[in-house]
């Protein structure tokens, strides 16, 4: 178990998972975090990231660092997304194990399971079909990061869980809306347009994909409690069990953001996965389930925006 004098590291703290993991770190009494920026460690690189270990000697690792963007971004980058994907994830599991890390929690994602899958997706639907086109290398390189904790226990009987987080969105997000998900793409362009009086918005594809939203508050809390309460080599999903079409989604948040205007579709753009919604019984059996409702945690972004991240 953590105690709140152990040595966490959060590689990744900066992102819209490692911040809100470092906030509720903090908040929960855990003293001791670590984290290093990506100007002094890349963890890209295999010799550097050994060296931090070595110095650092963490007892509990989140691994909320990766390659992470929106369709676009993930249809346009796949080099990237394999390749720094992989390196990063090789890199902090191997120096992990090596240099003694007590326990170690890996994130995956909804992507990694078959295009087609039965809704809602259970754990064991994982390798039963192809993947999304717009994903499959991001989806190839969080599979790989799953077998490679799954090997590590088997081999050596090592403690590395693996959480399957939906759709995440919140605090800290990324607006920028070349490489960003849905969610906030959609908070920034309804702003921009009520603040110029732009009669249109545009969303990509047909607004027909459905998708399932957690508040990444609520994932922190819930990698907390894995990593306290979870310690077996099957993966685990983390969401709400609910979703909702990306037309619904845009009205939900036109009324969020008060934009008087006219919403248009671009079916040029692509709609992704038709449906992605997370069977979470097993995370509810354990005993923790997903607190904030989605048109609270938009609202609570969307104020986030307003102050922190305009023009970015
Ligand atoms: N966002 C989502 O909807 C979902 C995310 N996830 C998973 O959650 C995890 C966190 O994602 P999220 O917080 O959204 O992503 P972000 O892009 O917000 O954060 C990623 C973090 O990783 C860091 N990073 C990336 N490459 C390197 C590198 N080479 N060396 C050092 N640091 C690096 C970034 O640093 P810097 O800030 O300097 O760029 C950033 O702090 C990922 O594993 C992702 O796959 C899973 C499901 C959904
Ligand atoms: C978390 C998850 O995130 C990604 O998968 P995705 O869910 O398909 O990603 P998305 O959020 O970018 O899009 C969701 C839907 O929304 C539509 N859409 C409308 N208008 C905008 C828009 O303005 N921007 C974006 N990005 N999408 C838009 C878009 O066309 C699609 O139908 C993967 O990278 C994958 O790797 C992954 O793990």
């Amino acid at each position: 178990m953590m105690q709140r004098h152990s040595r966490i590291y959060i590689p990744g703290h900066r992102g819209l998972v490692g911040s809100a993991l470092q906030r509720y770190l903090a908040h929960q009494g855990f003293g001791n975090i670590l984290t290093t920026p990506r100007s002094e460690l890349d963890l890209r690189d295999q010799g550097a990231v050994g060296q931090w270990f070595d110095q650092h000697q963490p007892e509990y690792v989140f691994l909320a660092a990766a390659k992470v963007g929106g369709i676009l971004a993930n249809s346009t980058y796949p080099v990237d997304f394999l390749q720094d994907n992989l390196q990063i994830q090789i890199n902090v599991i191997h120096h992990s194990y090596r240099t003694g890390v007590k326990k170690l929690l890996f994130l995956g994602s909804s992507c990694i399971y078959p295009k087609f899958a039965p809704q809602p997706i259970k754990e064991e639907y994982l390798l039963t079909g192809a993947l999304e086109s717009t994903n499959e290398w991001y989806a190839i390189a969080k599979i790989a990061g799953i077998k490679l904790c799954q090997a590590y226990r088997q081999q050596y009987g090592w403690s590395a869980i693996c959480a399957m987080p939906t759709n995440l969105y919140g605090l800290g997000d990324n607006f920028n809306l070349q490489n960003s998900h849905v969610l906030p793409a959609l908070i920034r362009k309804f702003h921009e347009a009520k603040i110029h009086q732009h009669p249109q918005v545009t969303i990509w594809g047909t607004g027909t994909p459905r998708r399932e939203f957690l508040y990444v508050e609520d994932l922190a809390d819930a990698c907390v409690f894995l990593m306290q309460n979870y310690d077996q080599p099957e993966i685990i999903n983390v969401g709400t069990g609910e979703d909702l079409s990306i037309s619904e989604l845009a009205n939900l948040i036109q009324k969020i953001t008060e934009y008087p205007g006219e919403l248009l579709y671009d079916p040029s753009k692509p709609d992704g996965t038709p449906r992605k919604l997370l069977d979470v019984s097993r995370i509810h059996h354990l005993g923790w389930q997903a607190q904030t409702p989605l048109p609270r945690g938009i609202q609570k972004t969307y104020d986030w925006y307003v102050t922190h991240a305009q023009g970015n």
